[in-house]
């Protein structure tokens, strides 16, 4: 059974829709962020690292939402042009609007988190006149990311980026990339994340996120088939649920289920891994690989992020990936800050 079908005569490959926004990475690593004082600039928000790591695989992409006036949204757009990721619909906001920042604390290679500045920022402010259906209907695929539904009118602009998508037979995948801090109330978050998730063929997400959007069910089982088979009733042929170092299991419409491994990695910080994971699986299903391939693919891309210290800047090539992967199987990379 086919589970996919990517329209070859569209000539864009990947389209993403949310949050850009800038990573600030603590350089003094494995201590608290009282303690950090120097910080390294990249582009974030996981929507823009798995388009950058889209572009790295090779694909066409292209970006839809806004940044602020400002030194950090320029210096986001020209990062975004520099690894040939089409801008033409990444909108410049109003003066006023800021870029949203996320400081890194590396406290030690399992304990990352995350402090966000994330008030009046532009990304929130895309809204639906802002997505163009010409724009997406030229792309086989269009990613949505769940902190672009965290508030309006950036929440509208995504679901009509989803019905134009579907409109037109453009594969929709969503990354749950669940940010608490984006939320008003849990009630709130769980609504639209299953609104969204109804609606997308392809879903990735941890599962603690899944468990976020079963909160309110009477049955909650924390079962992962369970999970996934609720999706297929709906319109998802593959969902995907990530464990951190214990791997990911997908599942497939077609009632098949398959259980990956990771690839040792010298963990620098673990945030990123997801979004690594994500492009190489997807750019293995764009290939027509079959699931457990896309998946080998995506662990080892996100090995290889979380050995490193951005997110964005350390998406890997197709040939990164291969010579890894190549590597672990000689031998030549031994695990390093990784809990068993
Ligand atoms: N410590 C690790 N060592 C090796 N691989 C890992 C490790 N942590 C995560 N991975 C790989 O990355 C994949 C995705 O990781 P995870 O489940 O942490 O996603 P996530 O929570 O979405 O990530 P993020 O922190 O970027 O939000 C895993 O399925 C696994 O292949
Ligand atoms: O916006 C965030 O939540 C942080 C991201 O910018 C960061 O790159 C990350 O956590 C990747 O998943």
């Amino acid at each position: 059974m086919r589970l996919l079908h990517f329209d070859t005569d569209k000539p864009m490959d990947f389209i993403a829709v949310g949050r850009l926004c800038i990573d600030l990475n603590a350089n003094e690593i494995n201590r608290p962020m009282e303690e950090t004082v120097t910080f390294t600039k990249y582009v974030g928000g996981s929507p823009a690292n798995i388009t950058v790591g889209m572009a790295r695989l090779g694909m066409k992409t292209g970006f839809i939402g806004r940044v602020a006036d400002d030194q950090m949204g320029r210096f986001i757009r020209h990062y975004l042009e520099e690894n040939g990721i089409d801008t033409s619909s990444v909108i410049t906001d109003e003066p006023g609007s800021v870029t949203g920042l996320a400081f890194t604390e590396i406290k030690s290679p399992t304990d990352c988190s995350i402090l966000m500045y994330r008030d009046n920022v532009a990304d929130l402010n895309l809204s639906p006149q802002d997505v163009s259906e010409d724009y997406i209907k030229q792309a086989k695929l269009l990613l949505i990311s769940g902190t672009a539904l965290a508030a309006s009118p950036s929440r509208e602009a995504v679901f009509l980026a989803v019905e134009y998508a579907r409109k037109h037979g453009v594969v929709v995948v969503f990354d749950l990339d669940y940010r608490p801090y984006t939320w008003q109330s849990v009630e709130e978050t769980a609504t639209y994340y299953n609104l969204a998730a109804e609606k997308c063929d392809v879903i990735f997400g941890t599962r603690e996120e899944f468990d976020m959007m079963e909160q309110f069910e009477a049955d909650r089982s924390h079962d992962d088939q369970a999970t996934a088979n609720k999706w297929f009733d709906y319109h998802a042929k593959i969902v995907v649920i990530k464990h951190g170092k214990d791997g990911s299991i997908a599942y497939t419409k077609d009632g098949q289920s398959y259980t990956g491994t990771t690839f040792p990695a010298k963990v620098i910080k673990t945030f990123g891994a997801g979004d690594a994971y994500a492009s190489a699986f997807i750019y293995g299903l764009m290939r027509g690989w079959d699931i457990p391939k896309c998946m080998e693919f995506g662990s080892a891309s996100a090995a290889i992020v979380i050995s490193s210290h951005s997110c964005s800047d350390a998406m890997p090539t197709a040939d990164a990936i291969e010579d890894y992967m190549e590597k672990c199987r000689n031998g030549e990379v031994a695990s390093h800050g990784h809990i068993n």
